[in-house]
């Protein structure tokens, strides 16, 4: 382990993962702190999404190891990895359309053990900004507002980590400042680390204090928003026609 991965709080090392004999990843390593954003940004197919899926536990990487808090968390499940404090969110907010919010709620917090009381509901709230009365049905809610109730539930467990993935989807600018402040709120005062994928490299300006770019499953550059903005290599993952098109 080199120094930043001592001193971070989650990460992965040496990730490669192959589909149908195509290598997806390709010796990725990434690594978040207490207090931090950390954007993962990538042209289309890149990769970030199987990062995700790599880093929660949903795929087995070939090689690599995952650590949180310290602990190696290669071979835990899904829920293990949860119970952990590791929380994700998907590109698509999908809930429960025929449940209301209340019941969505009551689900979440039975789904936890030792189950979670009505308190920590209202408290996941609070963190994220979600005002909705609790009798609308969840199938009635807007995307920002679908987006804090699936966020509301993560937060009442508490989580160490939070990985969001594309969370500014579908969102209107001025939600989008608004989810910005959420996440920023988070990780200042609350001591979480967030891994957030966004594909938009303007939006992770405002939001993010260090990035990372993937390319056709690797790491091409690392580094503050500007700093990998003004990388040539990223210019060319993102403005340029592949040479074999
Ligand atoms: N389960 C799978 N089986 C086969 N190929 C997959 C699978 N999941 C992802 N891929 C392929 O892996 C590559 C990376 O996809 P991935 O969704 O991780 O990229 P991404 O950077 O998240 O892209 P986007 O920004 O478009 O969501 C793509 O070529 C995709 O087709």
């Amino acid at each position: 382990m080199n120094r930043a991965e001592n001193t971070s709080i989650f990460g992965c090392r040496g990730i490669d993962i192959s589909f149908g004999g195509r290598p997806i990843l390709k010796q990725v390593g990434l690594h978040v702190d207490n207090h931090e954003v950390l954007g993962l940004v990538g042209p289309n197919g890149a990769g970030k999404t199987s990062l995700f899926e790599v880093l929660c536990g949903r795929y087995t990487p070939s090689a690599g190891q995952v650590w949180l808090g310290g602990d190696d968390v290669t071979q835990l499940s899904v829920h293990d990895r949860a119970r952990k404090g590791l929380a994700r969110t998907y590109q698509s907010p999908v809930v429960p359309s025929a449940m209301s919010v209340a019941e969505v709620f009551r689900a979440a917090r039975f789904a936890h053990r030792p189950y979670l009381t009505r308190f920590d509901a209202e408290w996941g709230c609070h963190l994220a900004h979600f005002q909705v009365r609790w009798d609308t049905p969840a199938g009635a809610l807007d995307t920002f507002d679908r987006r804090k109730l699936l966020l509301a539930c993560l937060l009442m467990r508490k989580p160490a980590v939070l990985l969001l993935d594309e969370p500014a989807s579908g969102l209107i600018n001025s939600e989008i400042d608004e989810l910005d402040l959420v996440i920023r709120r988070l990780v200042d005062e609350y001591a979480i680390g967030a891994i957030l994928i966004e594909h938009r490299l303007e939006l992770l300006s405002a939001i993010a204090d260090r990035t990372v770019v993937l390319d056709l499953g690797e790491v091409i550059a690392t580094g503050t928003p500007r700093e990998v903005f003004e990388n040539p290599r990223v210019l060319a993952a993102y403005f340029e026609e592949p040479a074999h098109a």
